[in-house]
């Protein structure tokens, strides 16, 4: 593989590379907290180095308007008083180069003692790219490694690539990233016995509002919400505090839903959009500014969005449990299975970890 122009190859870099692989899963683990509360920008972290490959710092983009990660890693590293130790930047995405909401994190870490920048990945969005070209720039360059330089670090290139996933499919296509969700008995059903409102286990559950969480829109049709009238809250773990309103996509060519179903839902922190067309959905998503949409819905809706591939990941959970819940084994386990294509930022959610690659570990 060509070294991309503006790098240094690794044997240039100064910081350990143990130090490097340390410092950018804590920068991942920092982005990933706030996946769902970012859009339309991405999820972003950032670690701030010392000479010795030490931690000094780390810091996520929280919201859209507010600091970038690296910005707020180095407002950071000045309130703490440690600054002047700063050597290594290490951030998911390339620092932009541009005046957005917020000013250039090029200029910021510039204007910074930092003398070596390692980034996951090239921002893709051209508006903003060309960080690791100004860093480079003389006068006083700035040393830069991009990580698909480095092949002994491409699981970390892969889990930034996961990160900016959505992001980098609504940039360059238009469109919303689609994760189905979808919860199946034993028999292939996705109906919960009477009296009850769910089958799965509580890990499933807990995984299923952790991609509300990390979401920023969710889908549904109509048939669900006359069903089960959901509220599509984020409970089993915290939401995002003063997270921009969810955007709720109602599927209803007929007109079915009740306008005070809307109304609750507004009140309740969602902006909800209909579709006329499901086709129409991910790019509608995408002109709101939506990075990730998860689909709960219905068979109906379901079957649609298979029969025209407007889906990017397809989670199904599927429980052991057949239509009598009072037989089921105490040690069977719901099994997660994930069809992907490509980056997928499911990956990086804490519980699906574990079990996408290893069904055997959770539960
Ligand atoms: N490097 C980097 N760090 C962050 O924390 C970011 N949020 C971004 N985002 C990039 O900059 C664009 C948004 O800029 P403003 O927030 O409007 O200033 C966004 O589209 C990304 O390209 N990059």
């Amino acid at each position: 593989m060509d070294a991309s122009p503006h790098t240094s190859m690794i044997i240039n870099a100064t910081t350990d590379p143990g130090a490097v692989r340390h410092a950018f899963r804590a920068a991942i683990d920092a982005a990933v907290a706030f996946m769902g509360a970012t859009a339309p920008n991405p999820p972003v972290g950032c670690a701030l180095l010392d000479a010795e490959g030490q931690i000094l710092v780390t810091a996520a983009h929280q919201r859209a308007g507010t600091p970038h990660a690296e910005a707020r890693a180095l407002s950071l590293a000045r309130a703490d008083g440690v600054i002047d130790r700063v050597r290594t930047a290490i951030v998911t995405l390339e620092p932009c180069n541009h005046t957005g909401r917020t000013p250039p994190c090029s200029e910021a870490l510039r204007d910074s003692p930092v003398r070596e920048v390692w980034v996951g990945v090239p921002d893709p969005h051209a508006a903003a790219a060309g960080g690791m070209a100004r860093l480079t720039a003389a006068p006083d360059a700035r040393r830069c490694i991009v990580l698909r330089d480095v092949p002994e670090l491409s699981d970390l290139r892969q889990a930034c690539e996961d990160l900016i996933a959505p992001f980098a499919r609504r940039i360059t296509d238009g469109r919303a990233w689609i994760t189905v969700k979808q919860a199946l008995d034993a028999d292939g059903s996705m109906i919960p016995p009477t009296g009850r409102t769910t089958f799965s286990r509580p890990a499933s559950l807990t995984l299923a509002h952790r991609l509300r969480r990390a979401t920023d829109a969710i889908i549904t049709g109509a048939g669900t919400v006359l069903a089960d009238h959901p509220r599509f809250t984020v409970r089993h773990l915290r939401d995002h505090d003063g997270r921009a309103p969810r955007l709720l996509v109602l599927c209803d060519r007929r007109g079915r839903v009740p306008a005070h179903y809307v109304a609750e839902m507004e009140t309740s922190g969602f902006r909800v959009l209909r579709c006329e067309t499901l086709e129409a959905v991910p790019a509608h998503l995408a002109a709101h500014g939506a990075n990730w949409a998860m689909i709960e819905a219905g068979p109906g809706l379901l079957r649609e969005v298979a029969r025209l591939g407007l889906w990017d990941d397809w989670l199904t959970i599927r429980t052991g449990a057949g239509r009598d819940m009072e037989e089921r084994d105490a040690k069977d386990r719901d099994r997660w299975e994930v069809r992907h294509r490509g980056a997928t930022p499911l990956r990086l959610l804490p519980e699906s970890r574990g079990l996408i690659f290893d069904n055997e570990r959770m539960n």
